[in-house]
C-alpha cells in the first residue's frame, strides 16, 4: 500500500472502530460482515459506508425479530416456531417445574436457569434436568473445553474476544448459544428474552442457507464450536484456538497452562432501588458491562455503558441471569407533600370539620370567631386558659369543630397559595345591616376558587336596620341561592355580639361536614400543616400546626417546611399539655430547630437525622426553585400549556375602574372560543390590584387583567414575589385581542426594556454640523454606542431616541463604563442641557 493510500485510509471508518463505537468486539462485527457476505478481512478492514447501513439493518432486524418474539411470548406462546422446536417441545416437558416457579415470580424472583453452573448443581430441581437442554452443562461437557469452564461461556465469547476470559467476571456466565432453548423453558412468561437469542440464530442460519438444527443442545452446541467458526456466537474462536493465539491475559506462557477453575461469583440476589446505567447493573451482576450491553442487545437493546435502562430492562437482564431480584424502590420522601397516602376505608375515621370565617371589613368576623370560642361547652376542657394558637376547637353534641382563628380570605388564600388546603367550609359573614362589599365577593371568589363550601352567616341581625332578605336577594347573583329559595346555600341568621344563633350555625356546620363526610386515618404519622410560626423568647422557635392525618406524638421527629425538629411539648388551644394530636385538632408544638413559614407542610418521620436530611435537601432544593423558571401560568407561554394539554381553563381575574368595564371585559371574555380551553373568570372586582387579587392568582393559577387600573405598592411587590403575570389595558378589545391571540399562539414577539447605564450631562458643548455633545460623566452600569436613550429632566422624560455617537476624549468608544466621562450626542436632538440624566437602554426580545 503506498503512502498516500495508507494516508487516506487513516481517514476511513475501521472494522474495530465501528465495533467500539458499539461497545462490541471486532469479531462479532467481521463475523456479521462474512454473514452478509461483505468483503472483510480483519478488525483493520474499511467499513464503507455500505457496509454500515447494512450491519445496521441487520441490527433492526435483530431488533425487530425480538420484538416480534416478545410480543409473541407476551401473548402467551410459549414456544418458538422459528428455531430449534423440537427441542423447546423436549425442554418444556422437562422443565415445566422451573416454568411455573419463574412465571410465579417475574418482578420479584427469578430463578437461575442460565447455565449459572455452581448453583446449578446446588439446585435440586435443575440437576433434573437433562443434560442437553442446555440449561445445565456439566463440567468438562458439551464444548469440550477444559473441566472447570463449564456453564462459562465458550472461551472467547467474552466481549474481548480472542482473549482468554477464563476468570470470574467476564463473560463467564453467558449461556452458549446452545443454552438458549433452556433459557426459553424457563423463562417467565411474557419476558420473552429467550427469543432473541434464538431469533438470532435463526436469522444467521437462513441467511446461510442452512436448516436450523433440531438439537440446539449443549451437543449441537459442541459441533458448532467443532465448526469452521461461521455462526455468529459460536464463531468466536473455541478455547484451543484462543489459547493457541497467546493473547489472553498472560500471554504465551499461559497459553501451555491448564485454565484455571471459573469462580461464578454471580450474586444469588441483587436488590433494585429504580432505573440504573448499563455500567451499575453490570457491576451489580458482576459482570462485564460489554456483556450486559451485548445480553440488551439481543433483547433489541442498543444501549452503551452509561446509558440508564428502565425498570423492565433491568428485571429481563437480570433474569437472564437467572438472578433473584429485589425491587426496592426507595419513595422520595423529599418532597412529601405530594405523596397522596391511601387510607383503607377501614382505617379511616370520622375527624371535626375545618372552618375559615371570611367576609368584609367589619361586618363581625372577630366578634363572631370569639362568640364561638366562649360558647365551648365541653366541660373536660373547662378552666383552661384560652390559648392563641391559630386555631380553636369547640365541642356541640360531642362533636367537635375546629375553627382557624386567623380570619379573612387573605390568610385563606395564602395558605392556598403556599399548597395547603386546610379549610374543609367556610363561613362568609356579611352584616345585615349593610349588605355584600366589595371584600364579601372576593371572599366568596376565593371560597370558590378553592372549591369549599359556603355557608352565609347573615350577622348582626339584633340590629333594627337589619334586613337579612335583601342579602339573600344580593347573594343570588353570585350563584348563592338560599335554599328555602329553591338554591343549595346554608344561610344561618345570627348577631356575633348577642350570641344569637351560634347553635344554629354549628348545626348547620355540622349537617356540612356529615354530608361530606370528613374522614381521616389517625393510627398513622402525622401530617400537618403549619398555620403560623413564630420565635418564641422563651420556648425557641414555635410552630402552630393542624394535624389533618394521623396522629402527632410527643418524641415524634419531624419537617415542617424546611425545618426539622423533634416534638418536646405540645400544647392545645386550652393551654393543655398533649401528649398526642389526631386529625383536625390544632397545637402548639415546640423542638424545632428554625421558625417555619405558615403554610408549609409538616410530616412527621422515623428518627430526626432522617428529618434533618430532608429538611436540608428541600432548602436546597427551595433555593435552586427560587432562582429558576416561573411555573405559573403567563400569557406567553399559554399556548404550549394548552398544547401540552396542561389547561383546560385560563383563569382570570378582572380589576377595572369602574362596574360596567369589568362587565365587559368579563362578557367579551367569555366568548372567546379557541378549541381545548375556555377563559374562566375568578374574580372581577373595581379598584386597585390589591395584594389578595395577587395571591388569588397565584394560588388559583390566574392571570390578572387591570383595566384602567394600576396595582398597589403591595401588589406591585406581590406580583414580583408569586411571579403572577398581570396585564394592563386601556382599550378593552386589545385585551381581549391579547388573550384570544395568546390562547391562539400568535402573540408577537415582546421585547422588554433593559436599562444598562445613567449618564449626568455636566457640559454642553455645542459644535456646528455637529449639533451639541453633551460632556457626561457615566453614573452606573455603562453606555454602549449602539443603545438607545432617553433624557430624563427632573423626572420628567423629555426626549426618547438613539445614542448617536459616544467618545472617549477625541476617539470613538463602544462603551463607557461607571465612574468614566464621555461625549454623547443623540440622534436628532440638540437641546440638551446641563443636568440631565441620560438612560441608556436595549430592547431585549423576551423568551416565549
Ligand atoms: N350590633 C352588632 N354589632 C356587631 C355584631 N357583630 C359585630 N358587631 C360589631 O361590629 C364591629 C366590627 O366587628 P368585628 O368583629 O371587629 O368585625 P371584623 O369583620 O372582624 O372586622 P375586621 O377585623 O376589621 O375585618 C364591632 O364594633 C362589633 O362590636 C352583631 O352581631 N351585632
Amino acid at each position: 500500500m503506498s503512502k498516500q493510500e495508507n494516508k487516506d485510509n487513516k481517514d476511513k471508518l475501521r472494522v474495530y472502530e465501528y465495533a467500539k463505537s458499539l461497545n462490541m468486539s471486532s469479531k462479532e462485527i467481521i463475523t456479521i460482515l462474512k454473514r452478509l457476505n461483505l468483503p472483510v478481512n480483519n478488525h483493520m478492514s474499511v467499513m464503507e459506508n455500505e457496509m454500515v447501513s447494512k450491519v445496521e439493518g441487520f441490527f433492526r432486524d435483530i431488533k425487530a425479530n425480538a420484538a416480534a418474539k416478545r410480543a409473541q411470548e407476551n401473548g402467551g406462546a410459549t414456544m418458538s416456531t422459528t428455531t430449534a422446536p423440537a427441542n423447546r417441545q423436549q425442554q418444556n416437558n422437562h422443565t415445566l417445574h422451573d416454568r411455573q416457579g419463574t412465571t410465579n415470580s417475574i418482578n420479584t424472583t427469578t430463578k437461575n436457569q442460565n447455565g449459572n453452573q455452581q448453583r446449578d448443581q446446588r439446585s435440586q430441581q435443575q440437576s433434573s434436568r437433562p443434560a442437553g437442554t442446555g440449561n445445565k452443562r456439566p463440567a468438562g461437557s458439551g464444548t469440550g473445553r477444559p473441566g472447570g469452564n463449564a456453564g462459562a461461556r465458550p472461551s472467547g465469547s467474552g466481549t474481548a474476544q480472542g482473549q482468554s476470559r477464563q476468570n470470574a467476571g467476564g463473560g463467564g456466565n453467558r449461556p452458549p448459544s446452545g443454552n438458549a432453548g433452556g433459557q426459553g423453558a424457563n423463562r417467565p412468561a411474557g419476558s420473552g428474552q429467550g427469543g432473541q437469542p434464538r431469533a438470532f440464530e435463526s436469522r444467521f442460519e437462513q441467511s446461510r442457507g442452512n436448516t436450523p438444527s433440531t438439537d440446539k443442545g449443549s451437543k449441537n452446541n459442541k459441533s458448532r464450536n467443532g465448526s469452521n467458526g461461521k455462526r455468529f456466537d459460536d464463531g468466536r474462536p473455541n478455547y484451543k484456538s484462543n489459547q493457541r493465539g497467546g493473547r489472553g491475559r498472560g500471554g504465551r506462557g499461559q497459553s501451555q497452562q491448564p485454565p484455571r477453575e471459573k469462580i461464578d461469583n454471580t450474586p444469588k440476589k441483587i436488590i433494585v432501588r429504580g432505573t440504573m446505567t448499563v455500567g451499575d447493573l453490570a457491576k451489580l451482576l458482576h459482570k462485564d458491562a460489554s456483556e450486559v450491553i451485548k445480553k440488551l442487545m439481543f433483547l433489541g437493546v442498543m444501549a452503551t455503558i452509561n446509558q440508564e435502562i428502565d425498570m423492565d430492562t433491568i428485571l429481563l437482564i437480570v433474569a437472564e441471569y437467572g438472578v433473584e431480584v429485589e425491587v426496592k424502590i426507595p419513595v422520595v420522601e423529599d418532597d412529601f407533600e405530594t405523596i397522596e397516602e391511601t387510607d383503607d376505608e377501614a382505617n379511616l375515621k370520622e375527624r371535626p370539620p375545618v372552618v375559615t370565617i371570611m367576609g368584609h371589613v367589619d361586618h363581625g368576623k372577630t366578634t363572631l370567631l370569639d362568640a364561638i370560642r366562649k360558647t365551648n361547652v365541653s366541660g373536660g376542657e373547662a378552666g383552661g386558659i384560652t390559648q392563641h394558637i391559630g386555631a380553636y376547637q369547640v365541642e356541640i353534641n360531642n362533636k367537635k369543630i375546629t375553627f382557624l382563628d386567623t380570619p379573612g380570605h387573605e390568610a385563606f388564600t395564602l395558605m392556598r397559595a403556599r399548597g395547603a388546603e386546610v379549610t374543609d367550609i367556610t363561613i362568609i359573614v356579611v352584616a345585615a345591616d349593610d349588605g355584600i362589599m366589595p371584600q364579601t365577593v372576593e371572599a366568596i371568589n376565593h371560597a370558590k376558587a378553592a372549591g369549599v363550601p359556603i355557608i352565609v352567616a347573615v350577622n348582626k341581625i339584633d340590629k333594627p336596620e337589619a334586613n337579612s332578605d335583601k342579602i339573600k336577594q344580593e347573594m343570588t347573583e353570585y350563584e348563592l341561592v338560599p335554599e328555602e329559595w329553591g338554591g343549595d346555600t346554608i344561610f344561618v341568621e345570627v348577631s356575633a355580639k348577642k350570641r344569637i344563633g351560634l347553635e344554629n350555625l354549628f348545626e348547620m356546620i355540622l349537617l356540612v361536614a356529615e354530608v361530606n363526610d370528613y374522614k381521616a386515618n389517625p393510627n398513622k404519622r402525622a401530617r400537618a400543616t403549619v398555620i403560623e410560626a413564630e420565635l418564641d423568647k422563651g420556648k425557641g422557635p414555635v410552630a402552630r400546626i393542624l394535624v389533618q392525618h394521623g396522629t402527632l406524638k410527643i418524641g415524634d421527629a419531624f419537617v415542617a417546611g424546611n425545618c426539622f425538629g423533634r416534638v418536646r411539648a405540645m400544647v392545645n388551644d386550652r393551654g393543655r399539655r398533649l401528649k398526642e394530636a389526631g386529625p383536625s385538632t390544632p397545637v402548639e408544638i415546640t423542638g424545632l430547630t428554625e421558625v417555619p413559614l405558615a403554610g408549609d407542610p409538616f410530616m412527621a418521620f422515623e428518627d430526626e437525622r432522617k428529618a434533618r436530611a430532608i429538611a436540608d435537601r428541600r432548602a436546597v432544593k427551595h433555593r435552586q426553585s427560587e432562582m429558576g423558571a416561573n411555573t405559573r401560568v403567563t400569557l406567553d407561554d399559554l399556548y404550549n400549556q394548552i398544547k401540552e394539554g396542561e389547561m383546560k381553563d385560563l383563569n382570570v381575574i378582572i380589576k377595572a375602574d369602574v362596574q360596567g368595564s369589568a362587565e365587559a371585559l368579563k362578557g367579551s371574555l367569555s366568548k372567546i372560543d379557541v378549541e381545548g380551553v375556555r377563559v374562566k373568570i375568578i374574580h372581577k372586582g373595581v379598584g386597585a390590584i390589591t395584594e389578595s387579587d395577587v395571591i388569588l392568582a397565584s394560588a388559583s393559577n390566574a392571570i390578572v387583567i387591570g383595566f384602567n387600573v394600576r396595582p398597589d405598592p403591595q401588589a406591585e411587590r406581590t406580583i414580583d414575589q408569586e411571579k403572577v403575570d398581570v396585564r394592563m389595558h386601556q382599550v378593552i378589545y386589545k385585551a381581549i385581542d391579547e388573550i384570544e391571540q395568546a390562547m391562539k399562539g400568535m402573540l408577537d414577539p415582546v421585547y422588554r426594556e433593559r436599562v444598562i447605564g445613567h449618564a449626568e450631562v455636566r457640559n454642553v458643548f455645542k459644535v456646528s454640523k455637529i449639533g451639541s455633545i453633551a460632556g457626561c460623566m457615566v453614573l452606573d452600569g455603562k453606555i454602549t454606542r449602539s443603545a438607545e436613550a432617553r433624557i430624563i429632566r427632573n423626572g420628567i422624560i423629555v426626549y426618547n431616541g438613539k445614542v448617536d455617537s459616544l467618545k472617549r476624549f477625541k476617539d470613538d468608544a463602544k462603551e463607557v463604563t461607571q465612574g468614566f466621562e464621555c461625549g454623547i450626542t443623540l440622534e436628532r436632538f440638540s437641546d440638551i442641557i446641563v443636568g440631565d440624566v441620560i438612560e441608556a437602554f436595549v430592547m431585549e426580545s423576551v423568551e416565549r
